[in-house]
């Protein structure tokens, strides 16, 4: 697998029409914290999972000790738990173990998957980001990821990017594989529908929810909608 070209990986249109995607449940939402928060943060992050069905909160604090991020945790975890949001930390397999999170997010420098399985068992959902690429997706399924991420799809100031897949990559993924994809960056209740369209089985989101000039609930209203395919 790892010998192909992505050009050889890509799915022929003219073969698309013999492959059916299986079923699949509609979109959800993944939520991504602000790049930093204060002690407030957590009546934030309520009032955004008061806006609508959240599936899961990724803790993602760039440039903080884990020990730092493991305390501005503890609260956030809680409320995950009470609103059955999957808890996951970016980057860290250690941070993850240590306060017993849900799910880990890595990179592709942040660790190996293998690894964090092994150190996190089955029960941890580890996913793994893949950029634009079918030949890092295949590798992060085979190395046991929970589900794979590609990105940024549009424009964002959340993160610097250098990829920008096009949404057919989705189809392309949920046509021949189970294994869910999270779409990623830029995305708003505005530019969404062609990533639900595409067959996102997740939009992570940051900026649109916490800078939504109504508040974060408004934030996570808006999506509804496009989630429900009605974008
Ligand atoms: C769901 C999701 N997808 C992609 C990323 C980006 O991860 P990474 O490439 O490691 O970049 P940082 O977020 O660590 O800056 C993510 N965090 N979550
Ligand atoms: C973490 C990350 N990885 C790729 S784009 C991005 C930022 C997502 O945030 P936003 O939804 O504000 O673009
Ligand atoms: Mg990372």
């Amino acid at each position: 697998m790892t010998d192909f070209t992505e050009e050889e990986l890509a799915l022929d249109p003219k073969f698309a029409d013999q492959f059916e995607r299986g079923f699949r449940p509609p979109c959800q939402l993944y939520l991504i914290s602000p790049p930093a928060i204060d002690a407030a943060f957590a009546d934030s992050l309520a009032a955004a999972f008061d806006g609508g069905k959240v599936a899961a909160f990724q803790l993602r604090l760039k440039g903080m000790d884990d020990h730092a991020i493991a305390q501005a945790a503890e609260p956030l975890q809680r409320l995950c738990a009470d609103r059955e949001v999957a808890f996951i930390v970016n980057d860290s397999i250690a941070l993850a173990k240590r306060i017993g999170a849900d799910g880990v997010h890595l990179g592709q420098s942040d660790g190996d998957p293998r690894e964090a399985r092994r150190i996190l068992g089955p029960a941890v959902q580890i996913g793994v980001t893949c950029h634009d690429s079918r030949h890092l997706a295949m590798e992060a399924g085979e190395a046991g990821a929970d589900y794979v991420a590609f990105g940024a799809f549009y424009p964002t100031t959340t993160k610097e990017t250098l990829h920008r897949p096009e949404p057919s990559i989705l189809g392309w993924w949920t046509t021949l594989f189970e294994l869910p994809c999270v779409a990623i960056g830029g995305i708003t209740a505005a530019n969404a529908a062609p990533l639900v369209a595409a067959g996102a089985d997740f939009l992570a989101v940051s900026g649109a929810v916490w800078n939504h000039a109504d508040g974060p609930r408004a934030g996570v209203a808006a999506f509804s909608p496009v989630l429900a395919g009605k974008g």
